[in-house]
């Protein structure tokens, strides 16, 4: 075969190529960069952040007088002491602290000893029938005979028994009859208001104002004439997305209610705001959106000069003076646990969960209800019920097993256009167990509690890959993975991804109680914590499940906080943890669990700090630390699902007898008041300039 012939291919159009040796373009051709060389100081340095840079200049400026003044008065150590304590004071009365709930708001100067509380609520005028489709809409409180409810009360008050054995306290096997008889029997006696010096002063409605704010809200006949409806912008912690249609609606009541606050309760009128700061309290696994929109409003609507923010965690060591800790904070609605070092939060302890006082006043309402509470009318749904609720649990609540016998109480219940009545009833194991559920969640109504979460408000995205970035915590993951069913789904998927060499860890199978405790440990899941033994049985399966996937993709040693070990257990696994947290599923892990899985993740790193914050808990909020006992029941729990032996577990009171439901604000103001808050000031200009963007520098933390 002769040889083919050179020279160039004619095309298919029967054209030739003629190559004229010309460049296709004039522009010099950079060659590609080889990557090993590459290097870059891009954003590195803190001199090319505007907003660090201009922190710099305004500090050096600051400090120019001061250094003269300082020369020319040479003044002696002891001066200067004073001098600085007294423009400490000075300066915090420029501060306006803010820690908003779930059901109180916290304000105050940061030069005051205590903040005001007030209810985080609003009433808005409306007519009749809406009012009664809002409120046919919100689903209502399920009854104390629903089958759940029942079967996790069964598990409690085994558990219960459990305690009082161990700790050889007598119980009368006949307690509950002779409380049920006499309650039965119970019949009101009528006090004429000339006899009640409580009696309580309904809200006036009779010149129609369109809103109402905080105390005097929750004081209006629910039959008025206007007919208010009540909302609490802020539900389980985050947004309320339930009770509102627009992120318009929601922020401007919150702003209301501030503005209300700060002009009513702080004497500070409106138009002054532009001459003082504010600083905002967030949760530590906070939501950037509503973070975002909160420092928003305080610059947009109320026109504050400047923001801070600090997380709770870390200004509840502040208030109690220390500076490690594990904060347990629970409130009315959620439930909020970090371990702090040196004055940081370990962003991988944070927990968040969604349950708190109001679940326990639930519960407590539904187990008086099965002992034939006297007051047969009692709806929840009623803000002056559910305040009579809250009372019978302030008083009689505990966890102290030596009060726990049948005990004698009465209460005044007061109707609006009534006079009050007065109740006796009897008690018995009611009061502590209903705070004892904090160890049994299931027996909350949980399913509605996060169910309408990013409604309204989107979930915050990386602006570069689109995937969700609010913050991240192993031990929240760690508690998805065993504790939510919907979860496991999703693991189960990714499971069938990967090489599934794994050996599934045993689920415990065992009771929730102290008994079996005295002579063997509890079972440990893969993930390091104990494994969910109240649970319902499919639970527990689930969780094995998860823990099989998670030893099989490697997510142990991500769940053990090594980031390295974390980004090779796969982009997918992390990806799928991300998208889960925050979600609209609740999750139900006990709270000596949680607390467990917390502190695990600072023992993973260094176990000498782990066994520190075994011993220094600390707990505030109202929900639980109000509660008396209750830190004893935590430790015991705590305890005994570590492993007796292991080391020590002490609750902390509340140093100088602090209020622990202010302990947060009173951190926060004391912060404000160190010269390292200088750095935290977001000014509106930046914020005009930088928006969200500037947080990344103007906060001690960055996931
Ligand atoms: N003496 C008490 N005994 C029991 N519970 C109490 C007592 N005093 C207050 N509480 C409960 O504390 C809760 C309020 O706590 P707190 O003010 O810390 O919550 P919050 O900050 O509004 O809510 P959250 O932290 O959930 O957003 C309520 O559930 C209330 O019933």
């Amino acid at each position: 075969m002769p040889p083919a012939k050179k020279g160039p291919k004619p095309f298919e159009s029967g054209l030739r190529r003629i190559d004229h040796q010309s460049k296709v373009t004039t522009f010099l051709q950079a060659n590609a960069i080889n990557q090993k060389n590459y290097y870059t100081e891009y954003l590195k340095r803190d001199d090319q952040a505007m907003i660090l840079r201009q922190l710099a200049e305004d500090l050096a400026r600051a400090k120019e007088p001061k250094e003269k003044e300082d020369l020319k008065h040479n003044e002696d150590e002891m001066d200067i002491d004073d001098k600085d304590e007294q423009e400490e004071e000075a300066y915090g009365s420029k501060v306006i602290v803010i820690h908003p709930g779930s059901r109180n708001i916290r304000i105050g100067l940061a030069s005051d000893p205590y903040p005001t509380t007030i209810p985080n609520v609003i009433a808005h005028k409306m007519s009749p029938i809406e009012v009664e489709q809002a409120n046919n809409a919100s689903p209502p409180f399920k009854s104390s005979s629903d089958e759940d409810f029942l079967h996790v009360k069964k598990l409690l008050s085994q558990d219960f028994k459990e305690r009082m054995r161990f700790y050889k306290r007598r119980v009368a096997s006949n307690s509950h009859d002779s409380v049920l008889s006499y309650n039965k029997r119970a019949t009101p006696e009528d006090i004429p208001d000339h006899n009640d010096p409580y009696r309580i002063e309904w809200t006036d409605v009779s010149t129609a104002p369109n809103i109402i704010v905080g105390e005097k809200a929750l004081k209006i006949p629910p039959l008025s004439n206007p007919r208010y409806r009540l909302r609490w912008p802020i539900k389980c912690g985050y947004f309320n997305e339930t009770d509102y249609k627009s992120t318009r609606q929601l922020i401007g009541d919150l702003s209301i209610i501030l503005e209300h606050a700060i002009s009513t309760e702080l004497n500070i009128p409106e138009k002054d705001l532009p001459s003082y700061s504010a600083v905002l309290v967030i949760s530590d696994l906070y939501d950037k959106v509503q973070v975002t929109e909160l420092i928003d409003m305080l610059f947009r609507e109320l026109q504050f000069w400047k923001v801070g923010i600090i997380q709770e965690s870390v200004a509840a060591t502040f208030g109690a003076g220390i500076s490690s800790a594990c904060v347990v904070d629970v409130g009315a609605q959620k439930t909020t646990i970090s371990c702090v070092d040196e004055g940081l939060c370990v962003v991988d302890s944070r927990v968040y969960l969604p349950y708190g006082g109001d679940d326990i006043t639930l519960t407590l309402a539904k187990l008086l209800e099965l002992s034939q509470f006297p007051y047969k009318e009692l709806n929840l749904n009623y803000q002056y019920d559910w305040a009579l609720m809250e009372e019978i649990k302030s008083k009689f609540a505990t966890t102290n097993d030596a009060e726990i016998t049948v005990q004698l109480y009465n209460f005044y219940q007061r109707t609006p256009g009534r006079s009050a009545r007065k109740y006796s009833f009897k008690t018995f194991d009611e009061v502590m167990l209903s705070p004892m559920s904090y160890f049994f969640p299931d027996i909350f109504e949980n399913e509605n509690k996060l169910k309408d979460r990013h409604t309204l408000f989107e979930r915050s995205n990386d602006i570069y890959d689109s995937t969700y970035n609010d913050p991240y915590s192993e031990a929240q993951i760690s508690l998805y993975a065993q504790y939510v069913p919907s979860v496991d789904a999703n693991l189960t998927l990714l499971q069938q991804q990967q090489p599934a060499s794994a050996t599934t860890p045993r689920a415990s199978t065992k009771s929730n109680s102290l008994a079996h405790l005295q002579d063997e440990t509890p079972t440990s899941s893969a993930a390091g914590t104990p494994a969910p033994e109240v649970a319902p049985a499919a639970i527990t399966n689930l969780s094995a499940a998860a823990a099989s996937l998670t030893a099989a993709t490697g997510v142990a040693g991500a769940l053990a906080g090594n980031a390295a070990t974390r980004a090779a257990a796969g982009p997918s696994v992390q990806a799928l943890s991300l998208a889960l947290m925050n979600t609209r599923v609740a999750i139900q892990a006990p709270l000596d669990h949680a607390v467990i899985q917390s502190i695990t993740q600072v023992s993973n790193v260094d176990e000498a700090r782990g066994k520190r914050m075994y011993e220094n808990i600390i707990l505030v909020g109202g929900g639980a630390a109000n509660i008396p006992a209750f830190n004893r029941l935590l430790e015991d729990r705590v305890a005994m699902w570590k492993g007796w032996g292991t080391g020590s577990v002490a609750v902390l009171p509340t140093p100088r007898d602090m209020d622990p439901m202010l302990l947060v604000w009173k951190g926060a103001s004391v912060f404000v008041k160190l010269k390292i808050a200088n750095e935290v000031w977001i000014g509106s200009r930046d914020w005009d300039l930088l928006g969200s963007r500037c947080l990344q520098y103007k906060c001690l933390f960055l996931y």
